[in-house]
């Protein structure tokens, strides 16, 4: 569907979200979605992707930030990116600790030296693991006023991970994506969604000129075609204030805030 900008879509990722609750996702959705879109008075897009992610990273009720599951060695080790689709600028660090993983990879990009970092422990993070085995990665996309696109996604990766493992989440063109075009990030099985860079996928089919909706449902049925289901989750917005998100999961809370309204969905509903 279309919206008027300044537009803020996020999601909580893909996955069976069999323990999750409901209520509680949804609350730190709306949260983070007002949180970030609070940005679009002072900042750009790219800032209004950073604080809802970290909104989302603070709650405890997603896979990322405090919310993070635990390696085989019972550790948590993060992955998160960033990127700025009017200059292709890109942030990201992957197996990292910190409060807030989307904060160093905003700095990151910001430093504009480096794309990715990894290993680096700022500050040790606390593990929340009980009783909630179905949280899922973070992820969010944005258009502001100016028609600048941006796109973000933060994890914990994958419960059980061997040490040192990176997931699709820090690779630009795999995790997220932005253009002056198009916004995208993706959410899923790490592993089969860096053989196939998914959102760079997005990005290309909608530059040669497809809609943003019929785009996104190619890749994911093609993902679905070659994978099987449950292992991928996708929102993307065009600089024509166009967004969608798909998903081949049983659920994938997402959330969209525009000039005229809010709308959060944790199952069915069209954004
Ligand atoms: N649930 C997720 O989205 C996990 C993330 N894509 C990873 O493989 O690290």
């Amino acid at each position: 569907m279309k919206y008027t900008s300044p537009i803020l879509l996020i999601h909580g990722g893909a996955g069976l979200w069999r323990n999750g609750s409901e209520e509680r996702v949804i609350d730190s959705l709306k949260e983070a979605l007002e949180v970030g879109y609070l940005e679009f008075n002072r900042g750009s897009s790219l800032e209004a992707v950073r604080e809802s992610i970290a909104s989302l990273e603070d709650s405890g009720v997603f896979n990322a930030g405090k919310g993070s599951v635990k390696n085989s060695h019972g550790e948590v080790e993060m992955d998160a990116g960033i990127m700025y689709g009017n200059t292709l600028s890109v942030g990201a660090v992957a197996s990292v600790r910190a409060k807030n993983p989307i904060r160093k990879a905003y700095e990151v990009l910001q430093q504009g030296k480096h794309v990715l970092m990894v290993r680096t422990y700022w500050e040790e993070t606390q593990v929340l693991s009980q009783g909630l085995d179905d949280r899922d990665t973070v992820g969010a996309v944005a258009l502001d006023k100016d028609g600048n696109l941006s796109a973000g996604t933060s994890t914990g990766g994958i419960a059980g991970k061997l040490p040192g493992r990176v997931g699709d989440s820090p690779i630009p063109g795999a995790g997220f994506y932005a253009t002056k075009l198009v916004a995208v990030s993706s959410t899923g099985i790490g592993e089969l969604i860096l053989r196939t860079l998914p959102a760079k996928e997005v990005e290309i089919l909608r530059s040669m000129g497809y809609p943003l909706e019929d785009s996104l449902r190619a890749v994911v049925n093609k993902f679905t075609s070659w994978f099987g289901r449950d292992n991928l989750g996708m929102i993307a917005l065009d600089n024509q204030g166009y967004a969608s998100a798909l998903f081949n999961t049983y659920a994938m809370p997402r959330g969209i805030k525009w000039s005229g309204g809010e709308k959060t969905f944790f199952k069915e509903g069209e954004i």
